[in-house]
């Protein structure tokens, strides 16, 4: 790559991760460049031309070397955008997906509704890079929220991803497991919970099997597990009125919805992801709706 204008490095980037079987190979090899370079989406029309360096040219050796070696972009990067934020990214922590997105939207009109009444306390159990609770404090000013988390390094990154958002003020932390050190009642209780069904983790690919954290993953032996623990100790941390809202798997539906309704709560939303799998549930309890 010696000597390589931007225009040339990228595509030899191009066909170094295609060769490598990397499924998005053209547009990783660009998502990577920029990221690096910090390019602006523009740039490889109007920089084309330029000559990279030598600390250039080795940054994105370094980092095509890694996704050959099925390291996810974004951890690479060490960040990705969620919602309208930019959040770092560090081992503990999932990388959050597109269609959590899906979650956060859901839940924002029920957030501005509470808001302009009593105010909208939120609790984000299992909040890894806090994406979920950091989205919602970001789009619905006078929200509060805690995060959640049985990980110390994940709650580490959600309050550094906070102050980086400017919505520490209304953000705090518990180490926790579920609700086990968890006080208080709330008007919002959000969960993206590990729902992989344990069996199937180890045939997830490289990209998730290896860089994703196995307690962000590992659902337990029918992927419920924490789908239970949330829902039985749920009713005593809700408000009146309050909701209780999940991220599931797209064959979950059924199953959540009839523990949550053991537990004494009915299901008031159901919403697809972008690709038409069920992605969110929204409860309340049972008799309020
Ligand atoms: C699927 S990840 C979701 C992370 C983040 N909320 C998101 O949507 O990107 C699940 C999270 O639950 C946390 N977790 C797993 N078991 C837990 C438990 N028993 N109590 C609290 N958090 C737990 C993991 O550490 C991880 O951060």
């Amino acid at each position: 790559m010696s000597g390589a204008t931007l225009a040339e490095t990228l595509a030899a980037a191009r066909r170094r991760l295609c060769e490598a079987g990397i499924a998005d190979g053209a547009q990783d090899a660009r998502l990577l460049i920029a990221g690096l370079l910090k390019l602006s989406s523009t740039a490889f029309v109007t920089d084309g031309a330029r000559l990279l360096d030598a600390s250039e040219r080795a940054v994105i050796e370094d980092a095509l070397a890694r996704r050959v070696a099925r390291e996810p972009v974004h951890r690479i990067l060490g960040h990705r955008a969620f919602s309208r934020l930019d959040l770092m990214l560090s081992p503990e922590t999932l990388e959050p997906r597109p269609d959590t997105e899906v979650l956060v939207d859901a839940l924002v009109p029920h957030a501005l509704r509470m808001v302009a009444g009593d105010g909208c306390r939120i609790l984000d159990l299992g909040t890894g890079t806090g994406a979920i609770c950091l989205a919602l404090l970001d789009l619905v000013p006078g929200a509060t929220g805690i995060g959640a988390d049985l990980s110390t390094g994940a709650l580490e990154t959600a309050r550094r991803n906070a102050d980086i958002n400017g919505v520490a003020d209304r953000f705090e932390t518990v180490e926790s497991d579920w609700f086990a050190a968890v006080a208080g009642a709330f008007d919002i209780i959000v969960s993206n919970p590990p729902y992989i069904v344990r069996s199937v983790v180890g045939t997830l690919d490289e990209e998730v099997r290896l860089h994703d954290p196995i307690l962000a993953l590992d659902g337990g032996d029918d992927g419920l597990d924490a789908y239970r623990a949330i829902a039985a100790g749920a009713g005593a941390h809700l408000r009146e009125n309050g909701l209780v809202a999940y991220e599931i798997g797209y064959d979950q539906k059924d199953q959540v919805t009839a523990i949550m309704r053991e537990q004494g709560f009915a299901r008031i939303e159901a919403v697809q992801d972008l690709g038409g799998n069920d992605r969110v549930l929204v409860f309340t309890r049972a008799g309020t709706v």
